[in-house]
Protein backbone atom coordinates (compact mmCIF):
# COMPACT_ATOMS: atom_id res chain seq x y z
CA UNK A 1 0.00 0.00 0.00
CA UNK A 2 1.75 3.40 -0.70
CA UNK A 3 1.02 6.07 1.75
CA UNK A 4 2.49 8.60 -0.59
CA UNK A 5 0.12 10.80 -3.05
CA UNK A 6 -0.90 13.62 -0.90
CA UNK A 7 -2.37 16.33 -3.74
CA UNK A 8 -2.68 20.01 -3.38
CA UNK A 9 -3.93 22.79 -5.68
CA UNK A 10 -3.46 26.32 -4.16
CA UNK A 11 -5.30 29.06 -6.19
CA UNK A 12 -5.25 27.51 -9.33
CA UNK A 13 -5.76 29.96 -12.57
CA UNK A 14 -5.74 29.06 -15.52
CA UNK A 15 -6.75 31.37 -18.31
CA UNK A 16 -7.00 30.53 -22.12
CA UNK A 17 -6.67 34.16 -23.78
CA UNK A 18 -8.92 36.38 -22.59
CA UNK A 19 -11.33 32.92 -21.42
CA UNK A 20 -10.70 32.04 -17.99
CA UNK A 21 -11.33 28.49 -17.70
CA UNK A 22 -10.15 27.71 -13.84
CA UNK A 23 -11.30 31.23 -11.37
CA UNK A 24 -8.50 30.09 -8.25
CA UNK A 25 -9.40 26.38 -7.33
CA UNK A 26 -7.68 25.03 -4.44
CA UNK A 27 -7.71 21.41 -3.07
CA UNK A 28 -6.58 19.21 -0.80
CA UNK A 29 -6.43 15.39 -1.53
CA UNK A 30 -5.59 12.86 0.70
CA UNK A 31 -2.91 9.59 0.76
CA UNK A 32 -4.60 7.12 -0.63
CA UNK A 33 -8.34 8.69 -1.58
CA UNK A 34 -10.57 7.71 -4.79
CA UNK A 35 -11.87 11.71 -5.19
CA UNK A 36 -13.89 12.48 -7.84
CA UNK A 37 -14.10 15.86 -10.08
CA UNK A 38 -18.01 16.38 -10.82
CA UNK A 39 -19.47 19.20 -12.62
CA UNK A 40 -21.19 20.24 -16.00
CA UNK A 41 -19.37 19.94 -19.29
CA UNK A 42 -16.88 23.01 -19.46
CA UNK A 43 -16.76 23.48 -15.86
CA UNK A 44 -12.88 22.91 -15.45
CA UNK A 45 -12.73 19.25 -14.57
CA UNK A 46 -10.50 18.10 -17.41
CA UNK A 47 -8.16 21.34 -17.24
CA UNK A 48 -7.62 20.54 -13.85
CA UNK A 49 -6.27 17.15 -14.25
CA UNK A 50 -4.37 17.68 -17.38
CA UNK A 51 -2.45 20.21 -14.89
CA UNK A 52 -2.20 17.87 -12.09
CA UNK A 53 -0.36 15.82 -14.94
CA UNK A 54 1.60 18.40 -15.68
CA UNK A 55 0.34 18.69 -19.45
CA UNK A 56 -1.13 22.16 -19.30
CA UNK A 57 0.83 24.97 -17.36
CA UNK A 58 -1.10 27.19 -14.81
CA UNK A 59 -1.20 30.97 -15.17
CA UNK A 60 -1.53 31.52 -11.19
CA UNK A 61 -1.09 28.94 -8.30
CA UNK A 62 0.62 26.10 -7.25
CA UNK A 63 0.12 22.21 -7.35
CA UNK A 64 2.25 20.14 -5.37
CA UNK A 65 2.70 16.42 -5.01
CA UNK A 66 3.83 15.41 -1.20
CA UNK A 67 4.32 18.36 -0.31
CA UNK A 68 6.90 19.29 -3.37
CA UNK A 69 6.17 22.13 -5.94
CA UNK A 70 5.85 20.88 -8.81
CA UNK A 71 4.00 23.50 -10.31
CA UNK A 72 6.53 23.79 -13.25
CA UNK A 73 7.89 19.79 -13.68
CA UNK A 74 7.58 18.08 -16.56
CA UNK A 75 4.65 15.14 -17.07
CA UNK A 76 7.90 12.61 -16.60
CA UNK A 77 8.92 13.88 -13.51
CA UNK A 78 5.46 13.42 -11.20
CA UNK A 79 4.91 10.00 -11.04
CA UNK A 80 1.80 9.63 -12.36
CA UNK A 81 -0.38 7.63 -14.68
CA UNK A 82 -3.27 8.97 -16.77
CA UNK A 83 -5.82 7.12 -18.39
CA UNK A 84 -7.92 9.07 -21.05
CA UNK A 85 -11.32 8.95 -22.35
CA UNK A 86 -10.35 7.20 -25.18
CA UNK A 87 -8.08 4.89 -23.67
CA UNK A 88 -5.20 6.03 -26.21
CA UNK A 89 -3.97 2.42 -26.86
CA UNK A 90 -1.03 1.45 -29.64
CA UNK A 91 -3.01 -0.02 -32.15
CA UNK A 92 0.23 -1.35 -33.79
CA UNK A 93 1.34 -3.08 -30.28
CA UNK A 94 -0.19 -6.15 -28.66
CA UNK A 95 -2.19 -5.95 -24.95
CA UNK A 96 1.23 -7.08 -23.67
CA UNK A 97 3.19 -4.39 -25.35
CA UNK A 98 0.71 -1.63 -24.51
CA UNK A 99 0.87 -2.25 -20.77
CA UNK A 100 4.57 -2.86 -20.83
CA UNK A 101 5.20 0.31 -22.43
CA UNK A 102 5.41 2.77 -19.95
CA UNK A 103 7.76 0.27 -17.80
CA UNK A 104 9.88 -0.24 -20.94
CA UNK A 105 10.04 3.70 -21.34
CA UNK A 106 11.66 3.27 -17.81
CA UNK A 107 14.44 1.30 -18.97
CA UNK A 108 12.89 -1.43 -16.98
CA UNK A 109 15.00 -4.96 -16.90
CA UNK A 110 12.81 -7.44 -19.62
CA UNK A 111 11.97 -10.19 -17.14
CA UNK A 112 10.75 -7.57 -14.37
CA UNK A 113 8.69 -6.27 -17.06
CA UNK A 114 7.36 -9.65 -18.03
CA UNK A 115 6.61 -10.34 -14.55
CA UNK A 116 4.55 -6.88 -14.10
CA UNK A 117 2.35 -6.88 -16.95
CA UNK A 118 1.45 -10.49 -16.26
CA UNK A 119 0.56 -8.86 -12.84
CA UNK A 120 -1.35 -5.94 -13.68
CA UNK A 121 -3.58 -7.42 -16.70
CA UNK A 122 -4.73 -10.41 -13.94
CA UNK A 123 -5.76 -7.47 -11.75
CA UNK A 124 -7.93 -6.63 -14.50
CA UNK A 125 -9.42 -9.41 -15.77
CA UNK A 126 -7.40 -10.06 -18.89
CA UNK A 127 -4.75 -11.83 -18.53
CA UNK A 128 -5.83 -14.43 -21.24
CA UNK A 129 -6.24 -11.72 -24.04
CA UNK A 130 -2.64 -10.37 -24.15
CA UNK A 131 -1.53 -11.42 -27.65
CA UNK A 132 -4.47 -9.65 -28.86
CA UNK A 133 -3.90 -6.55 -30.76
CA UNK A 134 -6.58 -3.38 -29.64
CA UNK A 135 -8.47 -3.48 -32.37
CA UNK A 136 -9.27 -7.15 -31.32
CA UNK A 137 -10.68 -6.21 -28.08
CA UNK A 138 -14.17 -4.82 -26.70
CA UNK A 139 -14.70 -1.75 -25.40
CA UNK A 140 -14.36 -3.20 -21.80
CA UNK A 141 -11.40 -4.99 -22.73
CA UNK A 142 -9.77 -2.15 -24.44
CA UNK A 143 -10.70 -0.12 -20.90
CA UNK A 144 -8.89 -2.65 -18.73
CA UNK A 145 -5.91 -2.87 -20.82
CA UNK A 146 -5.70 1.30 -20.43
CA UNK A 147 -5.84 0.48 -16.90
CA UNK A 148 -3.62 -2.01 -16.80
CA UNK A 149 -1.13 0.03 -18.41
CA UNK A 150 -1.64 3.02 -15.49
CA UNK A 151 -1.31 0.59 -12.74
CA UNK A 152 1.90 -1.44 -14.41
CA UNK A 153 4.31 1.00 -12.85
CA UNK A 154 2.77 1.73 -9.72
CA UNK A 155 2.43 5.49 -9.42
CA UNK A 156 1.64 7.68 -6.82
CA UNK A 157 -1.14 9.09 -8.26
CA UNK A 158 -3.80 7.48 -10.69
CA UNK A 159 -5.51 10.45 -13.09
CA UNK A 160 -8.41 9.04 -14.94
CA UNK A 161 -10.56 11.36 -17.52
CA UNK A 162 -14.01 9.56 -17.83
CA UNK A 163 -12.61 6.19 -18.26
CA UNK A 164 -16.01 4.52 -18.59
CA UNK A 165 -17.98 6.76 -20.75
CA UNK A 166 -17.22 4.73 -23.87
CA UNK A 167 -18.96 1.70 -22.18
CA UNK A 168 -22.46 0.70 -22.38
CA UNK A 169 -24.74 1.21 -19.28
CA UNK A 170 -24.82 -2.29 -17.85
CA UNK A 171 -21.17 -2.51 -18.10
CA UNK A 172 -20.25 0.70 -16.85
CA UNK A 173 -22.10 -0.09 -13.57
CA UNK A 174 -20.18 -2.93 -13.64
CA UNK A 175 -16.67 -1.25 -14.48
CA UNK A 176 -16.72 0.86 -11.61
CA UNK A 177 -17.87 -1.39 -9.26
CA UNK A 178 -14.75 -3.33 -10.14
CA UNK A 179 -12.46 0.03 -10.63
CA UNK A 180 -13.61 1.33 -6.77
CA UNK A 181 -12.11 -2.98 -5.69
CA UNK A 182 -8.98 -2.34 -7.75
CA UNK A 183 -8.00 1.32 -5.91
CA UNK A 184 -9.09 0.10 -2.82
CA UNK A 185 -6.50 -2.86 -3.24
CA UNK A 186 -3.57 -1.19 -5.00
CA UNK A 187 -4.11 2.04 -2.30
CA UNK A 188 -3.05 4.40 -4.62
CA UNK A 189 -4.59 8.51 -4.80
CA UNK A 190 -7.10 8.87 -7.39
CA UNK A 191 -8.44 11.87 -9.30
CA UNK A 192 -11.71 10.49 -10.60
CA UNK A 193 -13.23 13.36 -14.13
CA UNK A 194 -16.74 12.87 -14.56
CA UNK A 195 -20.30 14.71 -15.44
CA UNK A 196 -22.28 11.62 -14.26
CA UNK A 197 -22.66 12.04 -10.57
CA UNK A 198 -24.28 8.72 -10.18
CA UNK A 199 -21.11 7.51 -10.65
CA UNK A 200 -19.13 9.84 -8.75
CA UNK A 201 -21.45 9.10 -5.61
CA UNK A 202 -21.04 5.54 -6.46
CA UNK A 203 -17.15 5.50 -6.46
CA UNK A 204 -15.62 8.52 -4.70
CA UNK A 205 -14.43 8.88 -1.34
CA UNK A 206 -15.04 12.69 -1.57
CA UNK A 207 -16.17 14.94 -4.51
CA UNK A 208 -15.25 18.38 -5.44
CA UNK A 209 -18.14 20.17 -7.51
CA UNK A 210 -17.25 22.22 -10.46
CA UNK A 211 -19.28 24.75 -11.94
CA UNK A 212 -17.44 27.70 -14.26
CA UNK A 213 -14.02 27.13 -13.56
CA UNK A 214 -14.70 27.40 -9.59
CA UNK A 215 -15.57 24.93 -7.09
CA UNK A 216 -18.29 25.15 -5.11
CA UNK A 217 -18.51 22.46 -2.60
CA UNK A 218 -16.16 19.49 -1.85
CA UNK A 219 -17.49 16.65 0.51
CA UNK A 220 -18.35 12.87 0.87
CA UNK A 221 -21.02 11.79 -1.45
CA UNK A 222 -23.51 11.61 1.45
CA UNK A 223 -22.61 15.51 2.35
CA UNK A 224 -23.14 16.63 -0.75
CA UNK A 225 -26.32 15.11 -1.58
CA UNK A 226 -28.05 15.60 2.30
CA UNK A 227 -26.35 19.32 2.16
CA UNK A 228 -25.93 20.64 -1.10
CA UNK A 229 -24.08 24.08 -1.00
CA UNK A 230 -26.45 25.97 -3.20
CA UNK A 231 -28.95 25.55 -5.50
CA UNK A 232 -27.02 24.83 -8.33
CA UNK A 233 -25.33 21.52 -6.48
CA UNK A 234 -28.85 20.98 -5.42
CA UNK A 235 -30.24 20.19 -9.11
CA UNK A 236 -27.34 18.69 -10.38
CA UNK A 237 -26.89 15.86 -7.66
CA UNK A 238 -29.42 13.45 -7.82
CA UNK A 239 -31.31 10.71 -9.80
CA UNK A 240 -34.05 12.53 -10.78
CA UNK A 241 -32.59 15.98 -9.14
CA UNK A 242 -34.21 18.06 -6.56
CA UNK A 243 -37.25 19.83 -7.33
CA UNK A 244 -36.29 23.34 -6.40
CA UNK A 245 -39.58 26.27 -6.30
CA UNK A 246 -39.92 29.94 -4.94
CA UNK A 247 -41.38 30.64 -2.09
CA UNK A 248 -41.45 32.53 1.42
CA UNK A 249 -40.69 32.18 5.04
CA UNK A 250 -42.95 33.82 7.43
CA UNK A 251 -44.20 32.52 11.18
CA UNK A 252 -41.65 29.40 11.31
CA UNK A 253 -43.40 28.12 7.89
CA UNK A 254 -42.50 27.84 4.13
CA UNK A 255 -45.20 29.54 1.94
CA UNK A 256 -45.41 27.65 -1.36
CA UNK A 257 -48.70 28.28 -3.28
CA UNK A 258 -51.24 29.02 -0.89
CA UNK A 259 -49.78 26.60 1.21
CA UNK A 260 -47.87 26.86 4.41
CA UNK A 261 -45.68 23.64 5.87
CA UNK A 262 -43.45 23.68 9.03
CA UNK A 263 -40.02 23.36 7.07
CA UNK A 264 -36.40 22.49 9.30
CA UNK A 265 -34.36 26.26 10.05
CA UNK A 266 -37.65 28.34 9.24
CA UNK A 267 -38.40 29.63 12.54
CA UNK A 268 -34.70 31.06 12.92
CA UNK A 269 -34.73 32.93 9.53
CA UNK A 270 -37.16 35.67 9.85
CA UNK A 271 -39.48 36.37 6.73
CA UNK A 272 -37.72 36.36 3.36
CA UNK A 273 -37.85 35.30 0.33
CA UNK A 274 -36.44 31.90 -0.54
CA UNK A 275 -35.96 29.03 -2.85
CA UNK A 276 -37.63 25.80 -1.24
CA UNK A 277 -35.38 22.28 -2.49
CA UNK A 278 -37.24 18.47 -2.33
CA UNK A 279 -36.16 15.65 -3.22
CA UNK A 280 -38.50 13.43 -5.65
CA UNK A 281 -38.22 11.02 -3.09
CA UNK A 282 -39.39 13.57 0.09
CA UNK A 283 -42.29 14.17 -1.54
CA UNK A 284 -45.48 12.58 -0.40
CA UNK A 285 -49.39 12.69 -1.15
CA UNK A 286 -51.43 14.05 1.73
CA UNK A 287 -54.58 14.92 2.91
CA UNK A 288 -53.62 19.11 2.40
CA UNK A 289 -50.45 20.56 1.76
CA UNK A 290 -49.04 22.14 -1.61
CA UNK A 291 -51.62 21.80 -4.27
CA UNK A 292 -50.71 20.01 -7.91
CA UNK A 293 -51.96 18.19 -10.66
CA UNK A 294 -50.32 14.57 -11.55
CA UNK A 295 -49.58 14.54 -15.12
CA UNK A 296 -47.65 11.72 -16.19
CA UNK A 297 -46.63 8.50 -13.68
CA UNK A 298 -43.45 6.64 -15.08
CA UNK A 299 -43.40 3.28 -14.12
CA UNK A 300 -39.60 2.44 -13.21
CA UNK A 301 -40.26 -1.55 -12.46
CA UNK A 302 -39.67 -1.07 -8.88
CA UNK A 303 -40.68 2.50 -8.48
CA UNK A 304 -43.04 4.96 -9.73
CA UNK A 305 -42.17 8.72 -10.99
CA UNK A 306 -44.86 10.84 -11.29
CA UNK A 307 -44.74 14.05 -13.10
CA UNK A 308 -46.97 16.58 -11.22
CA UNK A 309 -47.66 20.65 -11.27
CA UNK A 310 -47.65 23.11 -8.81
CA UNK A 311 -49.01 26.39 -10.42
CA UNK A 312 -46.99 26.37 -13.98
CA UNK A 313 -43.89 24.47 -12.26
CA UNK A 314 -43.24 20.92 -12.88
CA UNK A 315 -42.04 18.43 -10.55
CA UNK A 316 -40.78 15.31 -10.05
CA UNK A 317 -41.78 12.86 -7.10
CA UNK A 318 -41.23 9.16 -6.40
CA UNK A 319 -43.82 7.26 -5.07
CA UNK A 320 -44.56 3.68 -3.37
CA UNK A 321 -45.97 1.16 -6.06
CA UNK A 322 -48.98 0.74 -3.97
CA UNK A 323 -49.89 4.45 -3.93
CA UNK A 324 -49.68 5.87 -7.48
CA UNK A 325 -52.29 8.57 -8.30
CA UNK A 326 -54.40 8.74 -11.37
CA UNK A 327 -52.99 10.98 -14.15
CA UNK A 328 -55.30 14.23 -14.48
CA UNK A 329 -55.73 13.81 -10.53
CA UNK A 330 -55.64 16.71 -8.40
CA UNK A 331 -53.34 15.83 -5.16
CA UNK A 332 -51.77 17.53 -2.41
CA UNK A 333 -48.14 17.23 -1.58
CA UNK A 334 -46.35 17.38 1.90
CA UNK A 335 -42.99 16.70 3.30
CA UNK A 336 -41.19 16.10 6.81
CA UNK A 337 -39.79 19.52 7.65
CA UNK A 338 -36.25 17.81 7.93
CA UNK A 339 -36.38 17.00 4.26
CA UNK A 340 -36.94 20.96 3.39
CA UNK A 341 -33.81 22.41 1.70
CA UNK A 342 -33.79 25.74 1.48
CA UNK A 343 -31.70 28.55 -0.33
CA UNK A 344 -31.44 32.36 -0.38
CA UNK A 345 -33.49 33.08 -3.22
CA UNK A 346 -31.13 35.78 -4.91
CA UNK A 347 -27.82 34.12 -3.93
CA UNK A 348 -28.82 30.71 -4.50
CA UNK A 349 -26.39 29.71 -1.09
CA UNK A 350 -28.17 27.39 1.37
CA UNK A 351 -29.55 28.69 4.80
CA UNK A 352 -28.85 27.11 7.99
CA UNK A 353 -31.23 24.66 8.86
CA UNK A 354 -31.88 23.28 12.84
N1 LIG B 1 -7.08 25.20 -25.39
C1 LIG B 1 -8.20 25.86 -25.04
N2 LIG B 1 -8.48 27.07 -25.57
C2 LIG B 1 -9.59 27.76 -25.19
N3 LIG B 1 -10.49 27.31 -24.30
C3 LIG B 1 -10.25 26.11 -23.75
C4 LIG B 1 -9.12 25.32 -24.09
N4 LIG B 1 -9.18 24.17 -23.37
C5 LIG B 1 -10.29 24.24 -22.62
N5 LIG B 1 -10.96 25.39 -22.85
C6 LIG B 1 -12.20 25.83 -22.22
O1 LIG B 1 -12.06 25.75 -20.82
C7 LIG B 1 -13.28 25.35 -20.20
C8 LIG B 1 -13.04 24.15 -19.30
O2 LIG B 1 -12.75 23.02 -20.12
P1 LIG B 1 -12.59 21.55 -19.51
O3 LIG B 1 -12.22 20.65 -20.63
O4 LIG B 1 -11.70 21.60 -18.34
O5 LIG B 1 -14.08 21.26 -19.02
P2 LIG B 1 -14.68 19.92 -18.46
O6 LIG B 1 -15.36 20.30 -17.18
O7 LIG B 1 -13.66 18.87 -18.38
O8 LIG B 1 -15.77 19.59 -19.54
P3 LIG B 1 -16.11 18.20 -20.31
O9 LIG B 1 -16.89 17.39 -19.32
O10 LIG B 1 -16.94 18.68 -21.45
O11 LIG B 1 -14.81 17.59 -20.71
C9 LIG B 1 -14.26 25.06 -21.33
O12 LIG B 1 -15.12 26.17 -21.47
C10 LIG B 1 -13.36 24.90 -22.55
O13 LIG B 1 -14.04 25.32 -23.72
Amino acid sequence: MSQSGSVKLENVVKRHGSFTALQGISLDIRPGEFFALLGPSGSGKTTTLRILAGLESVNEGRVLLDDVDVTHAQPGERDVAMVFQSYALYPHMTVAENIAFPLKMMGTPAATIEDAVQEAAAKVGIGRLLSRRPGQLSGGQQQRCALARAIVRKPRLFLLDEPLSNLDAKLRVDTRAELRRLQRSLGVTTVYVTHDQEEAMTVADRIAVFMEGRIVQVGTPKEVFLRPANAVVAAFIGTPPMNLMPAKLAGGQVRVHGAGLPAGGAHGLGERDVTLGLRPGDLRIADQGIPARVEFIEDLGDSVIAIVTVGDQHMKMRLDQHAVPQEGQQVFLSFAPAAAHLFDRQTGERLPSD
